[in-house]
């Protein structure tokens, strides 16, 4: 309660303080009249109409602007977020126009459109369109560079990146825009008013105070401080419909609404797969992968062989190049020289990734969330695949299906990224430090419920990790990568369960450990 009051208690202290100085008579009333004159002169305004007509011109002048402004700035934005080249080609023209005060450019206007009503749209049209086509822009960017790997690992098209993930992900950054565009046009707007106008609150102003009527000035000024905090609120308003997924949804799901598990007699994809099938493995030569502006490429000259059906983690010092490997066998990054190829028959084998940040979808649900990956082979009907449920369920998350992202814990996350790249039934399996954010207790349950889905579904698994201990828990072979030296290759054969305690597993961890130590 306090704090729904508290925005409201400065503006009663000013309008006691006004009222104070005011009835004592310390200010001459043509300076300053009192609340009382000024809301009788209000009320006054208000019953002749006269504030009506004003207020709504201002209005319409405002809003019509303001759209032309938002539409040919929210289309360049989505234009030039797509273009490196258009922003390079417009950045220069674009900064000089926008340091220019529209108020500036009013004799120009008036000269060039004369004193009707395009000077003042064209001064409503400038000021707003670059708070609007900058937030935009830099929503839009934002939301590609942040979701870039997302969509092609799963094999978005440019619609279905656009429709799921950019304008949702961008929509919270360009209403801001929106808003603060609208503010621009108001100021700009009642500034233009004041110089070449007949109509509008900022005619009502300037057409006050040549008359000396302070009042009407106050009362002209008020209406549009209201109105300015009207407007902002229904923006504010648009701003929570446009992301509801920043509204805790807390203690929605219930058990009513748990989704369906997989009907039972469905064809699942355990069940699909011929255990004597050959799984891809990957064959590395001579792989070199750098980045621009870098003098030695982190992958030099690499070859290694990663076997089909099994799980291979890659271990090595922080910057050796292990997430570079794994984005270069998933095409995130070019290969400066060299090859990977797919063995076991097909040259692109089904391939899917688990990122080190869960990266999922804020603004959808769970369910939603592991249906994108279904979303280049089933379109739509993505979300009711049984593939989606069946991943939830391996993942122990059918119970959070309708929870939004924000609402469940870093390693129920992290599980949903994994069910996410499991629910379109992969060959081959990416997975880039998919625990390396979780405490200690988390990450061992994912990796024993890892361990036990790789042995209900049978994938080659290519890990990195840091950690030797999961490693040796759950790999049937480590690559120690290192710059400057061939890979070493490490077989890890331990029965299964692989207990922590076991002399088997502390023995292999030691090795291993000492190796890296030695590099
Ligand atoms: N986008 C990039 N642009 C320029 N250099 C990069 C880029 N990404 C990585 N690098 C550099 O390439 C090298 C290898 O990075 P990479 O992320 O592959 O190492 P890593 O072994 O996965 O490290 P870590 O274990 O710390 O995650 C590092 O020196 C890094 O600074």
């Amino acid at each position: 309660m306090t704090k729904k009051l508290l925005p409201f208690a400065l503006p009663v202290l000013l309008l006691l303080f006004w009222w104070g100085i005011t009835e004592t008579g310390s200010v001459p009333a043509l300076l300053l009249p009192g609340p009382g004159a000024v809301a009788e002169r209000f009320v006054s305004l208000l019953a002749s109409g006269e504030l009506f007509h004003h207020a709504a011109t201002s209005m319409l002048r405002v809003f019509s602007g303001f759209l032309i402004s938002a539409s040919m700035a929210l289309a360049l934005a989505l234009l030039v977020s797509r273009s490196e080249r258009l922003f390079d080609f417009l950045s220069l023209t674009l900064e000089a126009l926008r340091v220019v005060p529209p108020l500036s450019l009013v004799p120009l206007l008036i000269l060039w459109l004369g004193i009707d009503e395009a000077p003042k749209l064209a001064i409503v049209v400038l000021a707003s369109f670059f708070p609007i086509y900058l937030s935009a822009l830099t929503a839009l960017s934002k939301a590609r560079n942040d979701y870039r790997d997302l969509a092609r690992i799963f094999g978005l098209s440019e619609k279905d990146a656009a429709r799921h993930i950019l304008i949702p992900g961008a929509s919270p950054g360009i209403i801001t825009g929106l808003r603060l565009g609208f503010g621009y046009a108001w100021r700009a707007l009642v500034g233009s008013e004041l110089i070449a106008a007949a109509s509008g609150l900022g005619y009502l102003i300037e057409d006050a105070s040549a008359l000396a009527r302070t009042d009407v000035v106050m009362v002209g000024i008020l209406t549009i401080a209201v109105l300015g905090i009207i407007c902002d609120k229904l923006f504010r308003i648009a701003a929570e419909q446009a992301a509801p997924w920043t509204a805790s949804r807390k203690g929605t799901t219930s058990l009513e609404a748990l989704p369906p598990e997989a009907p039972k007699g469905v064809r699942t994809v355990d069940a699909a797969r011929e255990p004597s099938a050959a799984l891809p493995g990957i064959e590395i030569r001579n792989l070199t992968v750098g980045y621009p502006g870098l003098a030695k490429p982190p992958v030099s000259n690499l070859t290694v062989s990663i076997p089909g059906g099994k799980v291979t983690a890659v271990l090595g010092r922080s910057g050796c190049g292990k997430t570079t490997l794994i984005r270069a066998i998933s095409r995130l990054i070019e290969k400066e020289k060299g090859d990977i190829r797919f063995t076991g028959g097909k040259s692109t084998p089904r391939l899917s990734m688990v990122f080190q940040e869960p990266l999922l979808l804020p603004w959808k649900t769970v369910r939603e969330n592991v249906a994108l990956s279904l979303l280049p082979e089933c379109g739509e009907r993505a979300l009711n695949d049984p593939r989606v449920s069946e991943a939830l369920s391996l993942v122990g998350l059918s119970n959070r299906a309708e929870s939004f992202p924000g609402e469940l814990s870093g390693g129920q996350q992290q599980r949903v990224g994994f069910a996410r790249a499991l629910a379109s039934d992969p060959e081959v399996l990416l997975m880039d430090e998919p625990f390396g954010a979780l405490d200690a207790l988390t990450r061992e349950e994912l990796q024993d419920e890892s361990i036990e889905v790789f042995s209900r579904r049978r994938m080659t698994v290519l890990m990195i990790t840091h950690d030797v201990r999961e490693a040796v828990r759950m790999a049937d072979s480590a690559v120690i990568l290192e710059s400057d030296r061939a890979p070493e290759i490490f077989a890890i054969d331990l029965p299964r369960p692989r207990r922590l305690s076991s002399p088997g597993v502390a023995r292999l961890e030691e090795e291993i450990l000492s190796i890296l130590m030695r590099r």
